[in-house]
């Protein structure tokens, strides 16, 4: 009895829904309370399905998209109608159970008998509006903050967690950021749980600060994601995040091709998806997965220092061919692989990137020849839709032949490589490795995260781990 209890791991199931947003009409005038009401429930009706599915299937918890009841093209006086009062969850309040406590909010009150009724956690997206008094410092001139909000109710239908999009995207204009970086997280019999949306999970704040000051197992992720390659397709990108910090992601994003708006998964730092990712029709889904409650506990990938492990790696020689070229806005510096083997070193500012790699026979001599591609660096600020340091060693397909395109975006390729191993001194322990395939795939079981540097460490310091594989 004691032997099983300490084999056994906590697991639960976990659910994201890809949804295909029925959006408003773009109007200049308000529409009624009534008639924003109608369309949030037409999207409700689908995200209800999805829950009971879900639910059906064993499912823990739920997360629905970003945007994913109220669409978007809105401005601060149309999206007024689409917008409830919705209090602390400090209050401890069932809408479902009393639904006129805090006023008329019917949108809270479906999605917490949603989660009563299905016994599951539900996640959602709605709006939250706060009054003010403009003679107050940083109040809105129309007397009120309006929050990107992202709420959970747990399967008895209370409200236990509310939390306001601190880095708005382009276009937001509608919503307010708060003040201060909201940290949002909460415990359940399946570990802790921290919440932030979208455009937050490229900065510091809320994002990092959940996993390293707040200890959370599982970070639930609503966005409304359009994919930009080489680097920030959904996907790739959370799937990283959950890698990189070693926590599970549960990351649903609003499903519309024509805006590149498509990627949602259930990541952990073990295993990369299932995830949904389609540019071929326009059907939502729903993705379900089983995840260890506490995956802090069995991933050792947190933590290396990136910059003790590069400085153990012999350095190449980069040659005189060296040149740069653009990847979404940011200036690389690259240099091309010329041959079918080999090894390189490319350096931009303080970061210095190490490339091994060896291309299948067939692919390196015959079929592929025109298939360009380069290793490069960047380490500075990224200052498009948004300013964030970036340091990224990556190795690229160009998209033609013509070096002068190498960094745009390209989503096919044919070279096969046997190995590949690419290093860096990053200046941070947040690192996400990224692996992206021919047609947009992951690359789940194909690669691993070399801990070389916990061998390295437990050689000189402690003796008793030295028996950890090099590759993990
Ligand atoms: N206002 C938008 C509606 C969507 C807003 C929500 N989206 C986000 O907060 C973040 C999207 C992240 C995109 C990644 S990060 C930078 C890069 N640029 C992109 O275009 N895609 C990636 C609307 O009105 O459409």
């Amino acid at each position: 009895m004691l032997a099983s209890f300490w084999c056994s791991v906590k697991k639960f199931i976990a659910a994201v829904y890809e949804h295909n947003v029925i959006l408003p009409e773009e109007t200049a005038t308000p529409v009624t309370k009534q008639e924003a009401l109608d369309l949030m429930n037409r999207n409700i009706d689908i995200l209800e399905n999805a829950i009971k599915r879900a639910a059906q299937k064993g499912a823990h918890i739920i997360v629905t998209p970003e945007d994913g009841i109220y669409g978007w093209r809105f401005t601060r006086e149309t999206i007024n109608p689409y917008l409830e009062d919705i209090p602390d969850p400090k209050v401890n309040w069932i809408p479902c159970n009393d639904p006129k406590r805090y006023g008329i909010n019917p949108v809270q009150t479906r999605l917490s008998c949603l989660a009563k009724q299905n016994s599951i956690y539900v996640v959602a997206n709605i709006g939250d509006k706060k009054y003010c008094n403009t003679s107050e410092a940083g109040c809105p001139k129309d007397g009120q903050y309006n929050y990107n909000t992202a709420v959970v109710y747990d399967s008895e239908g209370k409200l236990i967690a509310r939390y306001h999009k601190q880095h708005l995207f382009l276009g937001e204009t509608q919503f307010n950021a708060p003040h201060e970086a909201e940290i949002v997280s909460f415990d359940t019999p399946f570990g802790r749980f921290g919440i932030f949306i979208c455009f937050d999970v490229l900065f510091h704040d809320p994002a990092v600060a959940l996993v390293v000051d707040h200890n959370v197992d599982t970070i639930l992720f609503p966005t409304a994601w359009m994919n930009v390659l080489p680097h920030l397709s959904a996907i790739e990108f959370h799937s990283a995040w959950a890698m990189g910090m070693g926590v599970n992601f549960l990351s649903s994003n609003t499903h519309l091709t024509t805006r590149r708006m498509t990627g949602s998964g259930v990541f952990s730092p073990e295993n990369i998806g299932p995830y949904y990712y389609n540019m071929d029709s326009e059907d939502g889904h729903l993705v379900i997965s089983e995840l260890i409650a506490h995956p802090r506990n069995t991933s050792t990938y947190y933590g290396i220092k990136w910059n003790q492990y590069a400085s153990t790696i012999k350095k190449f020689p980069s040659g005189t061919n060296v040149f740069k070229g653009n990847v979404f806005f940011d200036e690389f510096t690259f240099t091309e692989l010329k041959e079918p083997q080999g090894s390189y070193t490319i350096c931009q500012n303080d970061l210095c990137c190490h490339l091994s790699y060896k291309k299948a026979r067939n692919d390196a001599h015959k079929i592929h020849k025109n298939e360009i591609y380069v290793i490069g660096a960047f380490d500075g600020l990224h200052v498009v839709e948004g300013q964030y340091h970036l340091q990224v060693c990556t190795l690229l397909k160009c998209l033609s032949s013509d070096l002068q395109t190498c960094g745009e975006s390209v989503d096919t390729a044919s070279t096969k490589f046997e190995s590949f191993s690419l290093s860096g001194n990053f200046s941070t322990n947040f690192v996400f490795p990224e692996v992206l395939l021919d047609k947009v795939n992951l690359a789940p079981n194909m690669f691993k995260v070399n801990t070389c540097i916990m061998l390295i460490i437990c050689f000189y310091e402690v003796r008793l781990f030295c028996s950890c594989d090099c590759i993990k």
